[in-house]
């Protein structure tokens, strides 16, 4: 079974500041954002976990293996080196939406994310060591197949945008509804999906609903794991197997 430790990053009180005394330059904005998200995904990175941006204001990350003191060591250095302060919320499960949906409450319950009183609040728990086991995280790795022969070096480049979003969008809404899982964009054509326990026939389904709904066609490889990114890991070489077989669906630990 699954046990997905889910971190909810939100930037305390970001709306009134973007604003405050005056409207702030777009251009900065996008660039301390992009700098936050590096930061974090680094941080979080080197301790075996994922970040995604997702809204940039609100990130999501898979955080097996970050202790509480590893979540309050990030919100004091990028206290200590961003002009904002981070809230925290993690939560454990395994269905990640329901994991993600109790960080999202600890939070919510500690004050509005335009409460200048709320700052830097840290709240949840986590795996402890001893009860982390290998089974702990299923990443899925989605791509688009061949999105570069017929998308890339065919259309212009914001036509080949609005195609691979709308195969996102679709994926990602039939991911959390209909199979409990957290769908993210993560550049080109990519897509990485934190998914409870699920077997081939949930992700051939997932693909042909896809294709139906949007006519975008993509492959999946998944992989199980202790951490984001042994999962993500084992995710990757799947996928790989796709491109060289061509196969639709390669799941790790069934090679049959
Ligand atoms: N974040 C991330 N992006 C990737 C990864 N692999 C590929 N990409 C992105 O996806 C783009 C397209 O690469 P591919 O998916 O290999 O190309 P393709 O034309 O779809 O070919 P096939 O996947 O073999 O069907 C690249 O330009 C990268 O931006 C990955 O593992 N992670």
């Amino acid at each position: 079974m699954t046990n997905t430790q889910v971190t909810l990053v939100q930037i305390d009180n970001y709306g009134p500041w973007t604003v405050t005394p005056e409207p702030r330059r777009e251009a900065d904005l996008q660039t301390m954002q992009s700098r936050l998200y590096a930061d974090i995904s680094q941080f979080v990175g080197n301790r075996g976990g994922y970040t995604f941006f997702t809204r940039f204001d609100n990130m999501i990350a898979v955080t097996n293996g970050c202790s509480l003191e590893d979540h309050a060591l990030l919100q004091e250095s990028v206290g200590n080196r961003y002009p904002v302060t981070l809230s925290l919320g993690v939560a454990t499960g395994t269905n990640p939406v329901q994991a993600l949906a109790d960080a999202t409450e600890t939070i919510q319950d500690a004050g509005s994310a335009q409460d200048k009183n709320r700052r830097e609040c840290l709240k949840g728990r986590v795996i402890e060591p001893p009860h982390r086991s290998e089974g702990d995280i299923q990443i899925a790795h989605f791509d688009v197949i061949n999105a570069t022969g017929n998308y890339t070096d065919e259309l212009n480049a914001f036509d080949t945008f609005i195609e691979i979003e709308q195969g996102y969008a679709e994926l990602m809404r039939h991911m959390r509804y209909a199979h409990g899982s957290l769908s993210f964009f993560v550049g080109g054509d990519n897509v990485i999906v934190v998914c409870p326990d699920l077997g081939r026939d949930e992700y051939d389904e997932a693909l042909s609903h896809v294709e139906e709904a949007v006519d975008v066609e993509m492959q999946v490889g998944v992989g199980r794991g202790k951490s984001a990114h042994e999962a993500g890991y084992a995710a990757k070489h799947a996928l790989e197997t796709c491109r060289t077989d061509g196969t639709r669906v390669e799941l790790e630990w069934d090679t049959a």
